[in-house]
């Protein structure tokens, strides 16, 4: 798919491209020595150093592997020999997949990873690439971002996205993390859990390491160091943008019986003192759309499913209400317990995005007596179980942790009172749905009558909102803020056409032009983000990456370089998609465009944030990316963009009959796919002001 050959230009066999510890020290910045680039000693010898520096990390990466057979363009590597590296897989995805289905396209490539037999081969793969820092990192597929990402392309039950991957016939993939296709224990999950041979406990975590008695492996063992308690710092914000009133222009439609009026303020939603203050704390003066009507149906108890444009505070929309029933129903503060029975289980698809959920549940509790807590994948479980134990009013959580806590029986599910899916398209999909449906079905966890389930995204494909069903009542309603699975606005999005060849100059031009503002580089495949990191170091451009070969802490560490600005560019594969809100993101380039339109959308939405404006930039590959024409000019001409022609020209040669008859194919739902339940007089504005509104729904949206 729309790669670069990039592996090809990986030379050296046995050689890593990625950044390798020699480099972490010459260039160190510090113990952790995280970050990719730093200013070399001396630029002259940057290039030469690279060699040497890949050299010396020969042992750590290339154990048992050959790869590359073309020249690095610009000399710094050098033939190689033609073992058929890039065979193994070409994304993230593929690399799930490949090693889930046990393809035997591999050429010569192995790794630990290569065999799916067991939790421990796998391990045994990544402690091999640990000595070249996350190096090409195939070593980890029970790292949660293998499942992430992988799935994330695997969203094969939508007919107009990329060929699905969803797994026929081998038994091994998501069904069985779902639980019982695989036979060998009923749950395989690809974040932090592992199959395990014995069969003898459906949820075996890698976390649990030695902890576990039967798996191998070496422990995890990486305690997130504690976030600061000071109170600046947990009420630190970024300002709203000059965009941010124009929110109220937004057309929104609530659909379902009996919606609550919207509120216009934070005082019409009666919240307590406290919440009010934390609030205030927190720069928050105005409700955006979705919260504007979001807050008044979780107050009305009723289920939700809402969806708004990145960035537009749906965090808060379900925080604040939540918060405010806990109050309301007079919680007892959290006490040291063995087993702890939270009121609220909040789930997300990624361990960064989660943490981030936590410290804004954090921050609105602050000064009462909820406590939240937060646990996730590729840290010590005995760290998440002390977290837990202390109490736990709101649990944050990944699925797998989750699903291991609760196996563990140091979670209980009777008080439920709320769940709350965020990305609910993902968490409901191949990829995660089977683990939430197990979830839904854990002894104790009180029925969807009895429950509150609240389901949050920026897309929401239709086929996702006939599975959500399952988990909301029947009269849930339905807030759609703007077009469903539309992106944002406030992005101004270009794109442009680059060969896979072309890509590395065009991104190296970019950079340069944009100087030291952020910059996150979406790239399809761990391998790559690191290739591509790599590259630009090369290029002394101060560079980190992320995705999920990396450890946990060098994930972190990465955001927080990321974050600071000590590392200005970001290369992510879609582990960093979704949900990360991150100060002063200016830009977002697709360096390889994603497999859907939905992972597009929650890509550019990186940047343009809170009313913030930010830039997209995507590089199209005619080659790969043809299959996203015509979703992307739907996309970008809903969005008030320029269309380019030759994008509208490919768009209009690849023209699937059956595509719905327009360029958006089956991409977005049109809305409520309940349509015949919609509630006549629900058409409402942010602002309350229809004539105002510009008019974002188009002619697919119902009604
Ligand atoms: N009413 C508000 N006033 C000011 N800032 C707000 C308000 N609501 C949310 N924010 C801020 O806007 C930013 C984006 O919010 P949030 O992360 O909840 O967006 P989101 O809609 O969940 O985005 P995504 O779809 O990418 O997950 C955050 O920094 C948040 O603190």
């Amino acid at each position: 798919m729309g790669d670069e050959d990039w592996e090809a230009e990986i030379v050296k066999p046995h050689m890593s491209s990625y950044v390798p510890v020699f480099e972490k020290d010459r260039y160190s910045s510090g113990a952790n020595g995280d970050t990719f680039n730093r200013t070399p000693a001396s630029s002259s010898d940057a290039g030469e150093s690279n060699k040497r520096e890949a050299t010396s990390t020969m042992g750590g990466f290339g154990v048992g592997k050959g790869f590359g057979n073309r020249g690095f363009s610009n000399s710094k590597f050098e033939e190689g020999d033609s073992s058929g590296f890039w065979r193994e897989s070409n994304n993230d995805c593929e690399d799930n997949q490949t090693r889930s289905r046990g393809f035997s396209k591999r050429g010569g490539y192995q790794d630990g990873n290569d065999s799916e037999a067991s939790g421990s081969s796998r391990r045994g793969g990544r402690g091999s690439f640990r000595g070249c820092h996350a190096g090409f990192g195939l070593g980890s597929p029970s790292n949660e971002y293998e499942q992430d990402e992988g799935t994330q392309r695997s969203g094969g039950l939508f007919g107009s996205r990329r060929p699905a991957l969803s797994d026929t016939g081998n038994g091994d993939t998501y069904p069985s993390r779902g639980g019982g296709a695989s036979g060998r224990g009923g749950y395989k999950g690809l974040n932090e859990e592992v199959v395990t041979g014995s069969g003898k406990n459906s949820w075996k975590s890698e976390a649990e390491g030695g902890e576990s008695g039967d798996t191998q492996g070496p422990k995890v063992t990486y305690i997130p160091p504690p976030p600061p308690e000071d109170e600046d710092s947990i009420f630190a914000h970024y300002q709203t943008g000059i965009n941010f009133d124009k929110y109220d222009t937004i057309l929104v439609e609530v659909s379902g019986h009996d919606a609550p009026p919207a509120i216009l303020t934070f005082e019409e939603a009666n919240l307590c003192q406290t919440l009010n203050k934390n609030i205030a704390k927190a720069g928050y003066t105005k409700l955006t759309p979705v919260q504007k009507y979001s807050i008044p149906i979780i107050l009305a108890g009723r289920d939700l499913m809402a969806c708004a444009q990145t960035g537009s505070g749906k965090t808060a929309a379900f925080l604040l209400p939540i918060l405010a029933h806990m109050m309301q129903d007079g919680i007892t503060a959290s006490r040291f317990k063995e087993l702890q029975e939270p009121e609220c289980i909040i789930v997300a698809p990624t361990r960064e995005l989660i943490n981030q959920i936590y410290l804004e549940a954090r921050k609105f509790s602050f000064g009462t007596c909820v406590r939240a807590v937060v646990i996730y994948g590729g840290t010590q479980l005995g760290h998440s179980i002390r977290q837990i134990v202390q109490g736990c009013n709101i649990l944050c959580a990944t699925p797998g942790r989750l699903m291991d806590i609760i196996s563990k029986e140091k979670i209980g599910l009777r008080q439920v009172k709320y769940l709350v899916l965020d990305e609910a398209d993902r968490m409901l999909d191949m990829g995660f749905g089977p683990e939430m449906k197990k979830l839904i079905s854990c002894p104790g966890m009180p029925t969807k009558e009895q429950r509150q389930t609240l389901m949050f995204s920026a897309t929401f494909p239709e086929e996702i909102q006939r599975l959500a069903g399952e988990f909301l009542k029947s009269n849930y309603l339905f807030v759609a803020v703007g077009q469903v699975g539309g992106a944002c606005r406030d992005v101004q999005q270009s794109v442009l056409q680059v060969g896979q060849y072309s890509k590395r100059e065009k991104l190296v031009e970019i950079l340069r032009n944009i100087g030291d503002e952020r910059t996150m580089v979406f790239v399809e495949t761990k391998k790559k983000a690191d290739f591509i990191a790599t590259f630009l170091c090369q290029e002394k451009i101060s560079t980190t990456s992320i995705h999920g070969d990396r450890e946990q802490r060098e994930r972190e560490q990465a955001l927080g370089d990321f974050r600071c600005g000590k590392c200005p560019v970001l290369v992510a594969t879609s582990v960093a998609a979704r949900g990360l809100d991150i100060e002063n993101v200016q830009h977002v380039i697709n360096f390889d465009l994603p497999s859907t339109i939905d992972e597009y959308v929650h890509r550019i939405g990186r940047t343009g944030r809170c009313g913030n404006t930010g830039r997209a930039i995507s590089f199209f590959d005619p080659e790969s990316d043809s299959h996203l024409a015509q979703p992307l000019v739907k996309v970008l001409s809903d969005a008030q963009q320029d269309v380019p022609a030759w994008l509208e020209e490919i768009a209009f040669s690849t023209y699937v009959p059956g595509f719905s008859g327009s360029t958006r194919g089956n991409v977005f739902a049109s809305v409520d796919t309940r349509k015949n339940f919609q509630s006549k007089n629900t058409l409402n504005t942010g602002g309350f002001s229809s004539s105002q509104a510009p008019n974002p729904v188009d002619d697919e949206s119902w009604d």
